[in-house]
């Protein structure tokens, strides 16, 4: 088996791959914390062979997690933000500082679809963009749907936005505290990403498709107008792309992958653009 770990600022999300037939076999997520200790929550280590990390959380953590996993897995690789992978150039001044979880969505979106936008909506939502040639140009960073609530403080922390909830039914205006925060965080998102997908797309003179990923991407997706797909394992398959072990990944076939989708024509999202600086 194979165990793929991405540890994010509040989750991390483990799952157990068959190297033989690469079928997924479980999945799970814990709170990311000091130590990443096999429980009831964790995979058995005994039946791992190989562990593929990408890891966005404090040095320490990271440290102690690959000396836990050292004692008892022969093959331990810990992804890196380079200045260049798989062909993509990384955009970043400094390489290094672009989170390892931005690389590897971006590393999975080029192999999949070439030039792209990968969204991850986690803690924080990142908007990353690379070129049919290769050029990562960089993204953008806000905050997550959960963050921006509890900045708020207005004691409605702990009521989540429904992830069946319609979209249309999020952007009414709200009548009560909890429906005006989730309906205004939902809209700061949604909005920001139709917005700078266009931005870009027309700075660049191409229309990218775009990815979805995250613990929030089924609600974001639902808000979203440009056309996209979602793909939950986006950061798994930049450690499948990266760091290939099964007979499949040495084919280039990522797990979970979607179809790839249609993006609308750049003078479609440049007309969109030009009558959304009239309002
Ligand atoms: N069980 C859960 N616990 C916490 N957050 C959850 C849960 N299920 C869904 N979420 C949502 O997922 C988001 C967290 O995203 P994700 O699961 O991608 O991990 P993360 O570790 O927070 O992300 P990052 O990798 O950006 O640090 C939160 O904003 C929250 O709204
Ligand atoms: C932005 C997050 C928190 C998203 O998980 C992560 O990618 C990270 O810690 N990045 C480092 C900063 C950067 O990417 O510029
Ligand atoms: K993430």
């Amino acid at each position: 088996m194979i165990l793929d770990l991405d540890i994010g600022n509040t989750l991390s999300k483990w799952r157990l791959k068959d190297s033989v037939s690469s079928e997924i076999r479980s999945r799970g997520a814990v709170w990311t914390r000091e130590e990443w200790r096999p429980g009831a929550d964790i995979p058995d280590l005994d039946v791992v062979e190989a562990v593929r990390i990408s890891s966005v959380a404090r040095a320490a953590v990271l440290d102690d997690t690959v000396a836990l996993l050292r004692r008892q897995v022969r093959h331990v690789f810990v992804a890196r933000s380079l200045p260049e992978s798989l062909g993509v150039i990384n955009g970043y001044d400094e390489p290094g500082r672009l989170g390892v979880d931005r690389w590897m969505g971006v590393l999975a979106g080029y192999q999949l679809a070439g030039g792209c936008c990968a969204v991850d909506c986690g803690s924080a939502i990142t908007i990353d963009f690379v070129l049919p040639g290769g050029t990562h140009l960089g993204g953008f960073i806000i905050p997550g749907l959960r963050l921006m609530k509890e900045s708020l403080k207005l004691g409605t922390r702990n009521v989540a936005i429904d992830p069946d909830s319609e979209a249309d039914a999020l952007l009414e205006p709200g009548r009560r505290t909890v429906d005006a925060v989730n309906h205004g965080i939902y809209m700061a998102a949604v909005s920001a990403i139709n917005r700078i997908y266009s931005e870009v797309c027309d700075q660049q003179g191409v229309a990218l498709p775009m990815l979805l990923t995250g613990g929030d991407a089924r609600v974001v997706s639902r808000g979203v107008r440009v056309p996209h797909a979602v793909w939950p394992d986006m950061v798994y398959g930049g450690l499948e792309a990266i760091c290939p072990l099964t007979f499949a990944e040495r084919a280039g076939r990522l797990a979970g992958a979607p179809r790839v989708p249609e993006p609308v024509s750049l003078e479609k999202i440049r007309a969109a653009l030009a009558f959304s600086a009239l309002l």
